[in-house]
């Protein structure tokens, strides 16, 4: 808001220098003061508007102005002059708009120098418009006075004139300003052009005080007004307020021409005034509601953004730790989790605190003569055959029960709560699973790759003592390897239980 308010009172600035300017020229060259001039850069200004519906909205606008002048200026000697102006003002703008969609935001390219040139040549049919008042002069009389007054005049003198001096201006600006970018400065002059709505303001006063000098305002004013207003942010509050400024304008000229929405005035030329400065009021109000919101969308905006990018980034930040925590605690070459993992989640508590419930079996399982297998069919195809263990192993293990590998050609299943026919049911099933695998194993007696394993269950009801299960579980693996390999062993503590074997597996006492 507060960026906005400089900003206008840059514009102001500069646009009521440009009124002064237009006032003293054309009292200098006809004696009389006009700010019209200035019109020439409010239309400059307006060829910023950057979106196509506002530009619409204000042909539309214009449209209305003109009737409403039509209407106004009936009974007038000028009006054939004013109409044809008025008409073939409107139409150029429209060709010229239609002509121009893109933004204008280059304004030092070719094509857009070339555009405001267009315009300051044919914009308001102002050669036109001269041309017919001055023949309207000559051959019927009229005063010539009377048409340098007249808006279509003083528009061709400010377009002529101050089209090219802003245009430099902006251009200058821009090359002294190297750093910024098209789309920026396309963004602060069409900002510029916004602000123009209020410097109009300052030409208003300056019209109050030609009034007093016994200079009159046409009501056509209201269009430029509109015009920037509209395109001022294609706010629609801004909007709103500039159609009901000008519907109010409007109405009340056509209605009852001298007088005014506050009551009636004896000549036309104060009731003008006070429609404008209804206008201006209620552009007033607009433009402050506008920036207010504005400055308020902008906040919103930039809030959910920040806020947005802050849950990606968590959201982000959560993917990556588990990934990485899934990959630190995962075995590359099998996938099944590693010893780390394993050991966690022996370490976690849940196997020996529910002890009490059942026993806690430990697997060892080991390839049998897998050096061998690695120097004959070589280490890639070592790499496959230990996939394919490992999938074994994994494939159909007990709810609970966790396999990993814990060394080369090592891997581990921890069971918790299994009963001893559960846990040698499963290493049966691997030992059976592996050797169907049938992987070619020359160099075995087997003749294909097989697996020892060893087993070990903690008493039941007693507290897991860890160390010594996996030492255990250990030591049956080496002893099924003692055994002849391909087999599975399982300790047991109470050593006078024999379990009959299965398959390959037996059941020694420690
Ligand atoms: N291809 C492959 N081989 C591995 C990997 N990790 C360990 N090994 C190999 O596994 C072999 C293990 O050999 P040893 O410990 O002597 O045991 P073994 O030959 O299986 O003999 P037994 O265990 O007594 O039957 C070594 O040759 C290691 O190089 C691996 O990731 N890929």
């Amino acid at each position: 808001m507060k960026r906005s308010l400089i900003e206008f009172a840059k514009v102001a600035v500069t646009f009521g220098a440009f009124a002064c300017l237009g006032i003293a020229l054309t009292h200098a060259t006809w004696g009389v003061s006009s700010i019209w001039p200035a019109n020439g850069l409010i239309v400059g200004l307006f060829f910023n508007g950057r979106k196509t519906r506002w530009r619409t909205l204000t042909i539309a606008v214009a449209a209305g102005a003109l009737v409403a002048n039509l209407l106004f200026l009936r009974d007038r000697p000028a009006v054939p002059l004013f109409t044809f102006g008025n008409v073939v003002e409107v139409l150029a703008l429209w060709v010229s708009l239609s002509a121009s969609r893109a933004p204008v935001s280059a304004v030092v390219s070719p094509r857009s120098l070339f555009r405001f040139l267009l315009c300051a040549v044919l914009f308001p049919a102002t050669v036109s418009a001269l041309a017919v008042g001055v023949v309207a002069h000559l051959t019927r009389g009229w005063p010539l006075l009377f048409v340098s007054r007249s808006w279509l005049f003083s528009d061709a003198l400010g377009l002529a004139l101050f089209l090219p001096l802003g245009h430099a201006v902006r251009g200058a600006q821009r090359l002294l300003n190297i750093g910024l970018s098209r789309r920026r400065f396309g963004t602060h002059f069409s900002r510029a052009s916004v602000h123009g709505v209020l410097a109009h303001a300052i030409v208003l006063l300056v019209s109050v005080a030609t009034f007093h000098r016994g200079h009159w305002i046409p009501p056509y004013w209201v269009l430029p007004s509109v015009i920037l207003a509209v395109l001022w942010a294609g706010s629609y509050a801004a909007v709103t307020g500039t159609c009901i400024a000008s519907a109010v304008a409007v109405i009340s000229t056509v209605s009852q021409p001298f007088s005014s929405p506050l009551g009636a005035f004896a000549t036309p030329e104060k009731a003008i005034l006070e429609v404008q400065g209804f206008t201006l009021a209620c552009m007033l109000a607009s433009y402050l509601m506008a920036s207010v919101l504005a400055d308020r969308r902008r906040y919103l905006a930039q809030a959910t953004a920040g806020h947005r990018t802050q849950l990606e980034l968590a959201r982000k930040l959560r993917e990556a730790n588990a990934e990485l925590e899934a990959l630190a605690l995962q075995d590359p070459l099998t996938r099944l989790p590693n010893r780390r993992r394993f050991e966690s989640a022996f370490a976690d508590g849940s196997f020996t605190t529910n002890a009490d419930r059942g026993e806690v079996a430990v697997m060892f399982i080991d390839v049998d003569w897998f050096k061998r297998f690695n120097d004959r069919y070589g280490h890639a195809f070592g790499d496959g055959a230990l996939r394919a263990v490992a999938n074994v192993i994994g494939e159909r293990l007990p709810d609970g029960a966790i396999a990993a590998r814990i060394g080369g050609e090592e891997f581990a299943v921890l069971m918790p709560d299994a009963s001893a026919a559960v846990a040698e049911g499963l290493a049966e099933s691997i030992v059976q699973r592996v050797r169907l695998l049938s992987i070619a194993h020359a160099d075995s007696p087997y003749e294909h790759v097989t697996v020892s394993v060893g087993l070990m269950l903690s008493k039941r009801g007693v507290a897991v003592d860890r160390a010594s299960l996996l030492d255990a579980a250990d030591a049956a693996m080496y002893r099924a390897k003692s055994e002849g390999r391909n087999r599975w062993v399982r300790l047991d503590r109470d050593g006078a239980t024999h379990v009959p074997a299965i398959g390959q597996g037996t059941c020694q006492s420690v």
